[in-house]
């Protein structure tokens, strides 16, 4: 790839920025942020770990728009992060108006390239610039299972004792406390979790999934997550980047999937060099397919206070 932009050069901007830059998953990275002279500062301020991780490349930052030219990837990681006791819907308000900008920018200066949102609340954004700019569900999608699952997964590594690399976890359906860790398909190299942990240790494990972006949020106080948030879009760009067609929880348009349309939410999807290049359709059983519509109802209520905007 041969441009990727980052728009929002906060917390998950900059590590994001860090963390391409260091894996030279591209080797030209914009930054554009609106706080007067940031982006070039935490662009330089990246550049010059260059020697101590050994990477190439450029990478630049704007309060101008114009910096978007040209760009192959989009992340979009503006916009307000919630504060502890609020929930991601409580920064919907504030954020759409951010999102609607961003998205003109985006629509004016890189026309040609895929979009990737990060902000909150992620679905309802998601599904927003989906409705703004008129593109392909496979251009336009958002990162919030990969981050769930791979907390889900820090979990069971945690309690079992294995190595994080044998672990396989699947969360679908809106990035809210009804997320959807789906434990049947959770595996430790192919054995279900069942076989290792009790049904009480593996229902504590679920409930903290659901309630981890809070967890770390109360811990950190004045800010929410992220290192890990930074990581799940490094890795969703890694198999945009390198065509992998990686089997991942992506935020994308449903139509008629899972019995559901005219909204965004996570659902395992093929992710390569054209983005989102198909959504897989699971068989879930009566009770996963219960709590995916009761995740998808409380993404609907999101999008009916985005109408009424
Ligand atoms: N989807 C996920 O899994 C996930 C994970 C972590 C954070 N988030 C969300 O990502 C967002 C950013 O979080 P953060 O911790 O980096 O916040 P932050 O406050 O550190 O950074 C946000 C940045 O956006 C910039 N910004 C605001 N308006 C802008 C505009 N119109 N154009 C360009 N830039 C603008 C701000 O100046 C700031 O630098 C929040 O909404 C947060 O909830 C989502
Ligand atoms: O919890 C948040 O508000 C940020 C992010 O969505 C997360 O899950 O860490």
């Amino acid at each position: 790839m041969k441009k990727i932009s980052i728009v929002g050069a906060g917390r998950v901007g900059e590590t994001t920025a860090q963390i391409l830059a260091e894996t030279e998953l591209c080797r030209d990275i914009a930054l554009f942020d609106v706080r007067e002279d940031v982006p070039e500062g935490v662009a330089l301020d990246i550049l010059q770990s260059a020697p101590f991780f050994k990477f190439d490349g450029v990478l630049s930052g704007s309060n101008d728009p114009h910096i978007l030219r040209d760009s192959d990837l989009v992340i979009v990681t503006a916009g307000f992060p919630r504060q502890p006791g609020m929930s991601r819907a409580d920064v919907l308000e504030s954020n759409v108006r951010i999102i609607d900008q961003v998205t003109d920018h985006i629509m004016t200066h890189a026309p040609n390239a895929m979009i990737l949102v990060v902000s909150n609340p992620v679905d309802t954004l998601t599904y927003r610039v989906a409705q703004r700019t008129g593109w392909g569900r496979e251009r336009v999608f958002g990162q919030a299972g990969v981050l769930d699952a791979s907390r889900m997964a820090s979990f069971i590594a945690q309690e079992t004792g294995f190595s994080t690399r044998d672990i396989t976890t699947l969360v679908l359906g809106g990035h809210g406390d009804t997320m959807v860790p789906v434990t049947r398909f959770c595996t430790i190299n192919g054995v279900p979790i069942a076989h290792f942990l009790s049904k009480e240790r593996i229902a504590a494990i679920v409930e903290r999934t659901r309630t981890g972006g809070a967890e770390i949020l109360a811990l950190r106080k004045n800010s929410s997550a992220y290192d890990a948030p930074g990581a799940a879009v490094a890795a969703m760009v890694d198999a945009i980047a390198n065509n992998r067609r990686r089997l991942l929880p992506c935020v994308a348009l449903l139509d008629g999937e899972y019995g559901e349309t005219d909204i965004a939410m996570g659902v395992p999807c093929i992710l390569g060099e054209r983005g989102v290049e198909s959504v897989v359709t699971l068989d879930l059983n009566a009770e996963e397919r219960a709590d995916f519509q009761r995740s998808a109802q409380a993404v609907r209520i999101d999008i009916e206070r985005l109408n009424m905007l």
